[in-house]
Parts: C-alpha cells; structure tokens; sequence
C-alpha cells in the first residue's frame, strides 16, 4: 500500500493563483512539495477551507494529489487573520471526510500555525504522527508589527504547544531553526532545516532582450525588480526610499513592483501607502506597479531585470530569490532568515541590512555600475540555485517523514512490548501464589504412575501440540539429571500418518480418543495441554481415558472450558490471554518434568536400578557424588 499522507493548509490552497495578499510562497510551497512527494509514490491530499460554494469538494490537483476543501466559515476568501475561530469545525470536518471515506493517513504535514492545531488535535485523537512548516512565526511576527498585528495574542503559545507536540519541525532556515530553538524550547533533534525550493520548468533564462520585447521595456534601461506579496513586512517601502536615494545621486533606474492586487474585503491597502510613498517622493517616473502576474510570465520579468531586490525585515524562507537566481538574476536582499541562506553575498548577489534605504541604495548603485559583475553573479548564481529545485527538497521531506514514521513504528511496537513483560511476570506471580501446589499434586501423579511400571500419553493442539511433544522429549531423553532411564512418554498428536488418516478419513474429534483406545492401559495417565479447554479432540480423549481407568491429568487456562469438568486433575493457568497461558504452560511442563525426574531417579537410587560406578567420573559433582545423588538428598517426599 503506497503512504498516505494528509497535507493541511487552512488558507494557502494550491489551487489559488499567487500574487494575491493571502497567497504566496506558502501556495507554491504546498503545491509544488505535493507534486514531487507524490511523484515519489505517495499519496496526497491537502486539505484547505473552502473559499467559495461552487466547487466540488475533492478536486484532483495532478496524480497523486488532490485537493480537499473543508467546509469551516463562510465560502468566501477570508484574511488569514480571521480564520483562527473557524479551526474547531475544521478540524471535526476534516475528521468526518477521513472517518466517511475510511482513510487511513500514515501521517501529516501541517503548514502554517493554524494547520498545525488541527494536526496536533488529529494526533490526539486518531493517532497520526505530523510534521510542521510553520512559513513564519507569531513571535517574530509580533515583535516587529506590534498592535498592528491582528492574529488572535494565543497564537504564540499555541505554536508552542505544537512545537512540543509535533514529531518534526521543518526549520526553512538555520535562522529559523535557532528562532524555534530558542523562541520555542523545540527539541534541537526535530527541527532539521529544509529549505524551499523552485521549479526549473517555471524559472529559467530567457535572454534579456526577448524578454524586455515581450514586457514592453527599453533595451537601454536598468531594471530593478521587486516581485512578490505587496505587504508591510515584505519591506517594499524601502526599496522605494533606495529608488529616491538613487536619483537624489543623479542615477536614473526603474523600479518594477509586480504583484498584488486589491483585496475589496481590506480598507487602506499597503499598495495605496506605496503609491502615496511614490509620489511623495516624486519619483513616479522611476517606479512602475504592473500588479499581478501569472505564474508563466514571472520568468519574462526575472529576466529582464538587472537586478532582483528583496527587503523584508523578517523572512523566514522567500521563495523569490530562488526564481530570481534561477533566471540568472542576481539578488540584492536583505541580511534576514532566508534570504542569507540562499544569496551568497558577493557571489550570488549582495546582502544588506533591511529597513536601511541607503545602505540599499549604496549596493544597488554598486551593482548596477559593473555590467561583467552582473554577469557573472547570475551565472554563478544559476549554477548554484540548483541544489533547491523542489525534486531534492522532496527528497529531504521524505527522508524527514520515514525518520518519523519509523520512530512511530518503533513506539507502537516497543510499549506492548514492554507490557507483554510486565504481564507475563504478573501472570507467573499469581501462578506461584495459586497454582503451585496443583502442579506439585500432578507431578506426584504421573511419577506415581511412572514408578508402577505405567505411562504417559500427551496430547494438544497448535501451541500445545509443540509443548506435548515436548514434555515426551524431557522424558523419553533427559531433563536435568544426565544418566537416569528413559521414561515412557507418547505424544499423540506426533504421529502425522495416524492424525491425518484419521482426520480425513473419520474426522479430526477423535484423533486423540483413537490412540488413547489404541495405546492406553488402566492406571496410564493421560496428559492434556488446552489453554481454553474447549477443544473436542482433547475433550474426547479426556472422556476415553477415563473410560478406560487411566488417570487424566489437564494443564489448562482461563476458566478451564469443558475440559476442566471431565478431567481428575487440573492446573489452570490464572489468566484470560493464550500468549500467557502458552508461557506458564512450558514454565509448568519443565516444573512437571523437575518433579518426575526428581521422584524416579530417588526411588530408582533406593531399588538400585543404576548403578552408579558405571558413571564416568567427569560427570561426579564435587562431593564425588552422581549429581543425581544430589538432587535425590534435596528431596523432601511429597504425598507418594
Ligand atoms: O499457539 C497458538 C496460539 O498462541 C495456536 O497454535 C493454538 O495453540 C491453536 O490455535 C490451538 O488450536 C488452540 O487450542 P486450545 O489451546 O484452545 O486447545
Ligand atoms: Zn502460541
């Protein structure tokens, strides 16, 4: 059966187009992980709040992958900020789906804080190990938006609690690896970094003068691009300040912001303060908003830039550097999270502090005056983007999930396994409280029996059949005395020509009661191993031995089953489990054996029936005495 695995992420669909407010890297990251985990042979299905009535709610996305769309709050685009107090019915919707269509996730990837509530209430209450990408943190997010930060203030603490919760933590970034080490208390051995990745088939060069054709811009002029989200954080402000500083020193660029869009549900709009901050600059000559743009013309203005810019004061990925480098563009971006993991300074690009716009202005100025630079950081910078296509971080997530898996498979399997011990004692500790002097009584009567010239015929089924046979093997051959005589013992379920003529031919009932008529004498015992006591068979021999004045003899358990009415003497194994029951009846079979050899060799000792000079010497204890010497002054007689 191929892995299933449950992605969640309650605002980021796959689906969504991307250059909206709410959509982002973490859409392209959903769907694009989803994509090469499933072109890896697993299964998935992400799950995402329903934006709107229409749809179906399974849509396939690509093999291997559909989407899953949960019906919590209204069916409308709602911001991010809201959604939190719709994430109970979310998480009961998603229950019911997995509960209606019987499916069964190996495990799941949470991404955001809000899906990572649900996963960890899933692995309350159904037991699916989950592994998270958080894509940013409350707490950084706080510190540098303050009140203007509208997610609900438990947001912090419930990222700690998943943090505590979840089997994995995908840090996107060393930078954020620390943030939740230190931030967060997570476990420094469940957060490995992972970064994101690109798709080389969406990014790749054009040459820059096609491009410009295409996008309708002069050949001549020199292009910085901003590309992305069109939010506060993204630092968008300062690279219009550095655009202001860069013509205040007389130097004439044109700033490209692609993307964004208005959302009608948001009041004042980041792009309206952008505009404004334009003007107010005069520099609405230099700076041209082209709004949003579909995924497949992205590449078109990566390449057509000289320069990719990216200043946000707190990223904990960023995606677009990885387009921008991936086009052959170097990147201008700011020295946080991310963005320092993936730009090179100086060799993919340069790395500046953010919110400084003339620190910016400074880099770009530097840049954009040294063409054969540029040049060879976006060859370099192409080369060395490789490592983060998306078929490799796949791979990385992958290895993360079996990690996790196996962990999960091992803890599953480890406590029973543990328990099994601890009952397993506890069963032997009632036996010997309980049991003990039963099994004494029933040695005595099958060493009686031995000692007066009579047998012993033994017989169960499965498990039992094993310790019937051997039961005759420590009699026949030898327990723990080394010399004594062989005694005579017969396993009636050893013969497999008797058994299964019998059982084909008259049926399996009375496969032992034939041989107990066959073999059986007044005064043999006959011996019966059942943990239920329910088995015909053993029933039935039971009835023919005493039939025919043998003494029956059954070591059983639970409540001792039919058996336990027909047979003279009972040892039943206090306990309900056939595991244990088997356990004490092996423990019982040697104590039986211990007795029987005990008894035969003392009375044989006292009838002189070995003789002990025909032992070789190596086999004397170190009172030169035959060990069985030893065992017979150990015993104390018990009722023969
Ligand atoms: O060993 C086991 C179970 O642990 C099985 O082979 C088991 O002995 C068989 O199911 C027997 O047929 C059970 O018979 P019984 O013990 O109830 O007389
Ligand atoms: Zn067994």
């Amino acid at each position: 059966m191929r892995n299933r695995i449950a992605f969640i992420s309650e605002h980021a669909s796959p689906l969504a187009s991307l250059g909206g407010v709410d959509s982002g890297g973490q859409n392209v990251y959903v769907a694009e992980l989803a994509k090469q985990i499933a072109r890896k042979g697993y299964e998935v299905d992400v799950f995402t709040r329903r934006e709107d009535r229409d749809s179906p709610q399974i849509i396939p996305f690509v093999r291997g992958v559909r989407v899953i769309l949960v019906d919590a709050g209204p069916a409308q685009v709602i911001p991010k900020e809201d959604i939190f107090v719709y994430m109970g019915e979310f998480r009961k919707q998603m229950e019911n789906f997995i509960q209606r269509e019987e499916l069964e996730y190996h495990l799941v990837h949470a991404n955001f804080w809000m899906s990572g509530l649900v996963a960890m209430e899933l692995k309350q209450r159904m037991n699916i190990p989950f592994v998270i990408t958080f894509h940013a943190l409350g707490y950084i997010r706080k510190v540098f938006q303050k009140e203007n930060d509208r997610f609900p203030d438990k947001r912090v603490d419930i990222e700690k609690e998943i943090v505590k919760h979840a089997d994995a933590v995908i840090a996107e970034c060393p930078q954020d690896r620390e943030d939740l080490i230190k931030l967060y208390e997570a476990e420094e051995s469940k957060v490995p970094v992972i970064a994101c990745g690109f798709n080389p088939k969406d990014f790749y060069p054009v040459p820059k003068q096609t491009a410009r054709t295409l996008l309708q811009i002069e050949q001549d002029e020199k292009v910085i691009l901003q590309l992305g989200r069109i939010v506060p954080r993204k630092g968008i402000d300062n690279v219009i300040r550095a655009v202001a500083k860069l013509c205040e020193n007389g130097e004439v660029y044109k700033l490209l912001v692609v993307g964004g869009e208005r959302e009608e549900s948001v009041g004042y709009q980041e792009i309206d303060r952008l505009k404004d901050l334009v003007k107010e600059l005069r520099i609405e000559k230099q700076v041209v908003f082209a709004g949003r743009k579909e995924r497949d013309l992205l590449k078109y203005y990566y390449s057509a830039a000289d320069v990719f810019v990216t200043t946000p004061w707190y990223e904990p990925f960023g995606i677009t550097p990885l387009e921008a480098m991936s086009c052959g563009t170097p990147v201008v971006g700011a020295n946080v999270g991310g963005i320092k993991y993936s730009v090179l300074d100086g060799k993919t690009g340069l790395l500046v502090a953010p919110n400084d716009p003339v620190a910016l202005a400074d880099k770009l100025q530097f840049l954009l005056a040294r063409p054969e630079l540029l040049e060879s950081m976006g060859a370099y910078a192409q080369r060395y983007v490789k490592k983060f296509k998306w078929c490799h971080i796949a791979d990385q997530v992958i290895d993360l999930y079996k990690k996790v898996l196996k962990i999960q498979y091992v803890d599953n399997l480890l406590d029973p396994l543990k328990e099994s011990f601890v009952e397993a004692a506890i069963t032997f500790k009632n036996s010997a409280r309980e049991i003990a002097e039963d099994i004494l009584h029933a040695g005595t009567v099958m060493s009686n029996a031995l000692l007066s010239g009579k047998k012993i015929l033994v017989c169960g089924n499965g498990g039992s059949a094993a310790e019937s046979q051997h039961f005759t093997a420590e009699l026949v051959g030898r327990f723990e005395v080394s010399q004594r005589r062989g005694l005579p013992a017969l396993s009636l379920n050893a013969d497999t020509s008797i058994l299964t003529a019998w059982a084909n031919d008259f049926g399996y009932d009375d496969v032992f009661a034939r041989q107990v008529e066959a073999y059986g004498d007044r005064g043999d015992v006959l011996f019966c191993l059942s943990t239920s006591g329910q088995s015909d068979n053993i029933v039935r021999a039971i009835n023919a031995a005493e039939d025919k004045g043998m003494v029956t003899v059954s070591l059983l358990g639970k409540d001792g089953g039919m058996a336990a009415r027909y047979s003279r003497y009972n040892i039943i194994v206090p306990s309900k489990s056939t595991q244990r029951i088997q356990e004490l009846h092996l423990h019982i079979v040697h104590q039986l054996c211990t007795i029987i050899e005990q008894r035969v060799v003392a009375h044989d000792r006292v009838e002189k029936t070995i003789k002990p000079l025909n032992l070789p010497l190596a086999r004397l204890n170190v009172n030169n005495q035959p060990a069985y010497l030893n065992i017979h002054q150990n015993y104390k007689g018990y009722g023969s």
